[in-house]
């Protein structure tokens, strides 16, 4: 394991959501876990005045966090953990809060022994990224001369290829592109990770994984939730931006990447782009308006409940087009994987939470057993990411009795059923890994701008065409006419109707 060494982290953004509900959480299960550094502290900036005990019973000792902790006999851990808890607050003139802000780094820095190494963590609204870097920087605390110093920008990173260019740019003015960590949470997901491993520590799946024997791939991130309160954000972003960009590119990058050199970060992150940049970018107005298709949640009852519309949301325009459900059909355009179709689509406010790539085989070329409940196009690898995280097999298995009868069967392993081993939480790898200083699961630069690349021209068609914005119902698996982007061949998978199928994989409500 890498070593972790003394260090402070400061988090931008500290009074907001994620702090409390991802980035506090992470640090005290690390800190549970025995993870963290000797000396280590933590450094909360933002606006909103509080002092160190306020902004500490607001992120541990009020947490809800600390409610089920205390099951759990944790109360005296927290409280001693909070004392590693520290806040600054900054005013609305930014530069000038800088050298206090410095200031008081020294002195936290000279009394708990952090050796100078300063995480800094932006958990802002991306307008502040350039103005926090630049006055960092103009402070001199970006320099390595002491200790190391490393950023970690959260998503999203840019609006389209042009904002995400311009913001590279920025940042590489002040820090180094081996001292910036881009964030994307799906990376730091176990089962998003064992896919390099189910890939390329296995020999039986490697020599199928390929236009010969795959006949398409089918990716879902549904959520059962709406927007809740990020109206203002969501209404300007819309699922392509929000989850596609980011999340499911880097899985599907990982799905077609090439095997990389070794497990090192440069060589994995190297191959991803790769993959990225072999994306068939889609310019033919034609073939955006029949393979992209974009709809809203309209209002439903849901399990006995009421639940809005879309265009009815807190902060959303009442004439909104942005989607809250996203399909794409596409190509990848190598060796590996010409005229394989992949079917992606990410939702708002569907049945059922969950996250899972399908790997369809292709159908055995010349069948021979007639007597067939299985479905010729069977044969599917599934890997679920969440909720249940673990690996499905389907095959056709021969029912006991005379004559050749086949039924499907699965093959299947359960991250659960590892017990001794503690799955970490996405943000919680995340940190460590940037605090012990592996990018590995970090997106480089050249990565989220091929990303946008490939997502800057649906997004322009959307905005400047006629193209629909359907409706589905909330709590739906998105709207009827997304079935036709799968021409008929096939349905997608919708996980929780499928639950006799797939015993083990149960339905989250
Ligand atoms: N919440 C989530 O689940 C997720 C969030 N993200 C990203 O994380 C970031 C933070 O999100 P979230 O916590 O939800 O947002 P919030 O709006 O809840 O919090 C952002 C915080 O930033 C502070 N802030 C604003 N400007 C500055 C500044 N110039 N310097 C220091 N602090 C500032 C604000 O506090 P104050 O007014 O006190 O300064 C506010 O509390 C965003 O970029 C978001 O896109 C990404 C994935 C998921
Ligand atoms: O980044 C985001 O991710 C969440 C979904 O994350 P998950 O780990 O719960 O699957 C999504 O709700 C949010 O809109 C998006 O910004």
């Amino acid at each position: 394991m890498n070593k972790t060494e003394n260090q402070m982290l400061v988090i931008f953004g500290a009074s907001g959501d994620l702090t409390a509900r991802k980035l506090v959480p992470a640090i005290v299960s690390l800190a549970q876990d025995g993870y963290l550094p000797e000396n280590f502290v933590v450094l909360g900036a933002s606006r909103t005045p509080y002092s160190d005990g306020e902004f500490r019973k607001k992120v541990v000792l009020e947490s809800k966090y600390l409610d089920e902790k205390m099951e759990n006999g944790q109360e005296k851990f927290l409280a001693e953990f909070s004392d590693k808890l520290f806040y600054h607050e900054l005013s609305d003139d930014q530069s000038s809060d800088y050298a206090p802000l410095k200031k008081r780094m020294e002195s936290l820095n000279s009394d708990y022994g952090t050796d100078a190494n300063y995480m800094f963590y932006l958990s802002t609204p991306p307008s502040a990224y350039g103005p926090i870097s630049k006055n960092l920087y103009n402070q001199g605390l970006t320099e390595e001369d002491q200790g190391w110093r490393r950023l970690i920008v959260e998503k999203p990173f840019g609006y389209s290829l042009k904002s995400a260019k311009e913001l590279n740019e920025k940042l590489h003015r002040y820090f180094k592109e081996s001292q910036i960590f881009r964030i994307d949470h799906y990376l730091g997901k176990e089962t998003v990770q064992n896919l390099l491993v189910t890939r390329f520590a296995n020999s039986i799946f490697e020599p199928l994984w390929n236009r010969h024997y795959i006949h398409h791939v089918e990716i879902t991130s549904a959520e059962s939730g709406g927007i809740g309160k990020r109206g203002k954000y969501y209404d300007k972003s819309g699922a392509l931006r929000d989850m596609f960009q980011s999340h499911l590119l880097q899985i599907v990058a990982l799905i077609i990447m090439e095997p990389p050199l070794s497990a090192d970060a440069e060589e994995i992150r190297n191959e991803k782009l790769k993959a990225l940049k072999s994306l068939r970018i889609m310019t033919d107005p034609e073939v955006l308006r029949r393979d992209t298709i974009r709809a809203q949640y309209i209002s439903a009852t849901v399990d006995g409940k009421e639940v809005k519309g879309y265009r009815q949301e807190e902060n959303v325009d009442p004439e909104s087009k942005t989607e809250t459900y996203a399909a794409l059909k596409f190509y990848v355009d190598n060796w590996r994987w010409a005229d394989v179709p992949f079917y992606v689509r990410t939702a708002k406010r569907m049945p059922t939470k969950v996250t899972e790539a399908v790997i369809h085989f292709k159908t055995p070329h010349h069948q021979i057993f007639k007597d067939s409940s299985m479905h010729s196009k069977d044969n599917k690898l599934i890997i679920r990411i969440q909720p249940d995280e673990g690996i499905l097999i389907k095959f056709g298995v021969k029912v006991p009795g005379q004559g050749f009868k086949v039924e499907r069967a699965n093959l299947d392993f359960y991250y659960s059923s590892l017990t001794d081993s503690h799955v970490m939480e996405a943000y919680e790898r995340l940190l460590l890994d940037a605090m012990q200083g592996d990018a590995t699961l970090y997106a480089r630069a050249d990565e989220v701008e091929a990303a946008w690349a490939f997502v800057d021209p649906i997004l322009k068609y959307w905005k400047d065409s006629n193209q629909n914005v359907y409706g589905y119902s909330a709590g739906a698996w998105g709207p009827k006419n997304a079935d036709e982007l799968l021409e008929g061949h096939h349905t997608w998978r919708n996980p929780g109707e499928q639950l006799a199928d797939d015993p083990g994989f149960c339905v989250i409500s």
